[in-house]
């Protein structure tokens, strides 16, 4: 029986400490850190993650502001309402839910936000600073992934990491991080040639690749830390449930550790997100960034270099 990670219980820890520095922000520096978050269009499922993201930046003392556009909002409307957040001092984070609806160009959006201002770590300019080993932002859900796997395992090096998924939320990023954290990465996605025996290599198995339940316990070399990014809604008994890219049940008998779905990788997304607005919060006020979040973030390992 494999270790169950407990995404929610890091990610709880994790916003308390945000908590902590963001009162110490207020009342020292007189700042507050702002996201706003615009979601267009009525998506039940994106009503709920943005709503879950706002009350969670409030309780953290954090500044949100909401926009709700129509599905049929012109682009332009849509650049405007970026523009004016751009300047808007209050606002140290932006996110644009995605997806967007058709008429709007997604990279459009996603280039007009000003890359200080870029908590979801999209634009390009974060995308070849994470991808170079720089200093960026990361995106939120890869990052999350990557601070559970630090906890769980230590250090990271000359592990065989296999991501399964290329997208440009997840699974491209999420190869980024694992190389700058010295492993041996494949990204393997619908077209890869024998997906299970990859998978049945890797030491860390990242699955994001929006199939339910495509992983089961024989795709997992046994003692393999699995990270289940998947979040897909089915019905069992009549009623919704949450299931990931992962057969829990079968993978259960074989991983080491396994993260659940639901309370692995959702809340600590969030988590992230806050901790992205922090830190955008803090670079746009020079204000050194507070080494002691830094190590709760990265289970305590912060000393490694190339
Ligand atoms: N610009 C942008 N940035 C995003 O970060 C972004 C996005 N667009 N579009 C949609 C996806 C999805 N996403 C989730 C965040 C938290 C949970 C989460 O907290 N999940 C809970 C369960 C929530 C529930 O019950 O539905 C859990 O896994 O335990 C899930 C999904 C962020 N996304």
């Amino acid at each position: 029986m494999s270790t169950l990670i407990d995404g929610k219980a890091q990610a709880t820890r994790l916003r308390e400490e945000i908590g902590r520095q963001v009162s110490r922000l207020r009342q020292h520096e007189l700042v507050t850190p702002g996201l706003a978050v615009i979601l267009v269009g009525e998506d039940p499922a994106s009503q709920v993650y943005v709503r879950n993201k706002a009350t969670q930046a409030r309780e953290a003392g954090m500044s949100s502001f909401e926009y709700r556009l129509a599905d049929s909002v012109p682009q332009t409307k849509l650049l405007d309402l970026i523009e004016r957040l751009n300047r808007d001092p209050e606002v140290h984070g932006i996110l644009v839910q995605l997806p967007l609806p058709p008429q709007v160009d997604e990279s459009r959006v996603i280039q007009a936000i000003h890359p200080d201002k870029d908590i979801d770590g999209f634009h390009p300019i974060n995308v070849g600073n994470i991808a170079t080993g720089g200093h960026g932002m990361a995106p939120c859900t890869p990052l999350g992934c990557l601070m559970l796997l630090k906890h769980q395992l230590g250090d990271l090096s000359g592990k065989h990491a296999v991501v399964l998924g290329r997208s440009n939320i997840v699974g491209k990023p999420m190869a980024s991080l694992l190389l700058q954290k010295h492993c041996t990465v494949t990204v393997a996605h619908s077209r890869t040639r024998q997906l299970e025996e990859v998978c049945c290599q890797a030491d860390i198995l990242v699955a994001a690749a929006g199939r339910t339940r495509l992983v089961k316990g024989d795709w997992i070399k046994p003692g393999a830390t699995v990270i289940d990014v998947g979040i897909n809604r089915i019905e069992a008994d009549g009623r919704m449930r949450l299931v990931g890219d992962v057969d829990f049940d079968s993978a259960r008998e074989v991983a080491g550790a396994l993260t659940p779905v639901p309370g692995g990788v959702g809340p600590m997304t969030i988590a992230c997100l806050l901790l992205n607005t922090l830190e955008a919060t803090c670079r746009q006020h020079r204000i050194p960034f507070p080494d002691n979040i830094m190590s709760l973030a990265w289970g305590g390992t912060s000393s490694e270099t190339t």
